[in-house]
């Protein structure tokens, strides 16, 4: 997606996607971070925080978004979206909010590494921690389709997030992305795989992509990668909405993973390696 300030115009080319999608359920669909409201500033996005009220029935855009969910019978993960425990609350979650099929909220991550970062090239600074509250919790969540572990763009940074989700049982990874063109032209495909590879799960990662309200330019690439590190569905650097999809083999995970035992050998390191 290339998101927009308004979450009334995102939510519309959501919808027009959603009609794309593939007939086979169980299905998930990973919607890319910051999906409702992209480049108009923090104060914007925090205008558009909602309290986090996960028991049915839900208001507001966790509303439209339980009945988009439950319309087509989908796990429908919305990327991130600004929300609060505390209407006076300054800081935002950038939460990732999962949706069932029955239409109800079935688990929340908010967003752990936050992006304070200089880009190299040119001029552009992130300080993500000046508007967003850090998250404190490693989540994975049951599935008809298997454990699903959380995490969001910046994270795919820390190998030690996505260890912890393997060990709390994750089977495939969501990862909300909205990368950099320049550090994502770089980094975003080996780092993907890298994390799949590595914990020998399914990577589904949604991007943003093009220019943006406030000239920024995001990535893309839009991915899904299996647990040997092949990309088996991608969106290219196209500005028009794009959905890549597969069928999840987890017969594949439990053969990789009996072959290179990882997980055991994991025991090795804990061992020798006191940080
Ligand atoms: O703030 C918003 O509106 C949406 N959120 C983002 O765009 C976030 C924080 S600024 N972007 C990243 O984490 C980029 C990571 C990245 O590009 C890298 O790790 O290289």
């Amino acid at each position: 997606m290339t998101s927009l300030p308004e979450p009334q115009q995102n939510l519309k080319i959501i919808e027009q996607l959603l009609e794309q999608l593939p007939a086979a359920r169980p299905q998930l669909v990973v919607l890319p971070e910051a999906c409702l409201c992209f480049g108009a500033g923090d104060k914007k996005q925090r205008s558009y925080a909602e309290l986090y009220e996960p028991t049915a029935p839900l208001q507001g855009l966790q509303g439209r978004l339980a009945e988009l969910a439950r319309q087509h019978g989908i796990y429908l993960l919305v990327g991130t979206m600004p929300i609060i425990d505390d209407a006076k609350a300054e800081k935002f979650s950038a939460a990732s909010l999962l949706f069932g099929p029955d239409g109800e909220c079935l688990a929340r991550y908010n967003k752990i590494h936050l992006f304070d970062v200089d880009v190299a090239d040119n001029t552009k600074t992130y300080r993500e921690s000046q508007w967003t509250e850090a998250g404190e919790q490693v989540v994975t969540v049951e599935t008809e389709f298997g454990t699903l572990g959380l995490a969001v763009c910046y994270d795919v940074r820390f190998p030690e997030l996505f260890r912890a989700l393997r060990s709390k049982g994750a089977e495939i990874i969501a990862l909300p992305s909205a990368f950099t063109k320049v550090t994502g032209n770089a980094h975003w495909h080996v780092l993907t795989r890298a994390r799949a590879i590595e914990q020998q799960c399914y990577v589904v990662a949604g991007a943003q992509v093009g220019e943006h309200a406030n000239g920024r330019e995001t990535y893309g690439h839009a991915l899904i990668i299996d647990a040997w590190g092949n990309v088996v569905s991608e969106c290219d650097g196209a500005t028009s909405p794009c959905l890549a999809s597969t069928h999840v083999d987890l017969e594949s995970l439990t053969s990789i993973r009996s072959n290179i035992p990882v997980a055991k050998h994991f025991a090795r390191s804990k061992k020798v390696i006191h940080e």
